[in-house]
């Protein structure tokens, strides 16, 4: 499987204090990567180095083989924030439409995001009429645009029902079964166990770099909760 995104010896500093420590690691092309940990431990701010919006200390972030941030990558990376990135006074569709002619995306497309959202029969409503929920689907509808090679999403499934996000999370593994990298924040450990490769991070570092069954063998756990609570033990 070949790299999408590589993060070499990344220090991010915010605040006067030093938020992501010495972080490497790859998101390989065709699966679903899984950053994990626990509110504050830095999550965002590393996705951000990644999309390339986040001013860093030192280290080196690349994206297809290009710095991060540059921008031929502005129409090949697909970024969902935490809090829903749309405009209120537009129709969900009318976002989209905006979104995709910025994108140079196909027409079609706004159709085929706001089916694989769940949102076909929310598309003339409002923004500001819609719930927290779905908001955040419209906001990662727009992340889903123009078919992106990497699709970093935070914490896409925060407010969402069981059913819709075993909706998001099969969503997910089919963009990766057609060649997307995706690198998918949460701080639920129950997510974990959806992704291909998991990122557990913790303070700033990164505490494990490895498939769920790896960390569940290693640390001789069933439960990855428990395999994350072992692995800050140690
Ligand atoms: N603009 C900022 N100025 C100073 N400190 C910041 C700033 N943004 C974030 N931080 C700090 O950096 C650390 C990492 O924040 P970050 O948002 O990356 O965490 P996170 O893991 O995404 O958290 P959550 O799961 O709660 O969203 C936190 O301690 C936070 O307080």
């Amino acid at each position: 499987m070949s790299t999408a995104v590589g993060v070499d010896g990344l220090r991010v500093v915010r605040g006067g204090r030093e938020v992501v420590r010495d972080v490497t690691f790859e998101v390989p092309r065709g699966s679903v990567t899984g950053l994990l940990g626990p509110s504050g431990c830095g999550k965002t701010t590393l996705l951000r180095a990644v999309v390339g919006v986040q001013v860093v200390a030192s280290g080196r972030v690349t994206v297809l083989g290009r710095a991060a941030g540059s921008p031929e990558l502005r129409d090949r990376i697909g970024y969902s924030t935490q809090s829903p990135s749309v405009y209120a006074d537009l129709t969900v569709a009318e976002n989209l439409r905006y979104f995709a002619s910025i994108l140079r995306a196909p027409r079609g497309d706004v159709d085929r995001v706001l089916d694989e959202v769940g949102l076909k029969g929310n598309a003339d409503q409002l923004v500001t009429t819609l719930s927290g929920g779905e908001k955040g689907r419209a906001s990662l509808a727009v992340a889903l645009l123009g078919k992106p090679e990497v699709i970093v999403l935070d914490e896409p499934t925060v407010g969402l029902d069981p059913v819709l996000r075993e909706d998001l999370w099969l969503l997910f593994h089919r963009l990766a079964d057609a060649g997307a990298a995706l690198l998918v924040s949460s701080h639920v450990m129950d997510e974990a166990a959806r992704c291909d490769r998991l990122l557990l991070m913790r303070e700033g570092a990164l505490l494990a770099d490895d498939t769920p069954d790896a960390l569940r063998a290693q640390t001789g756990t069933q439960d990855l909760e428990q395999a994350f609570l072992a692995l800050v033990r140690r």
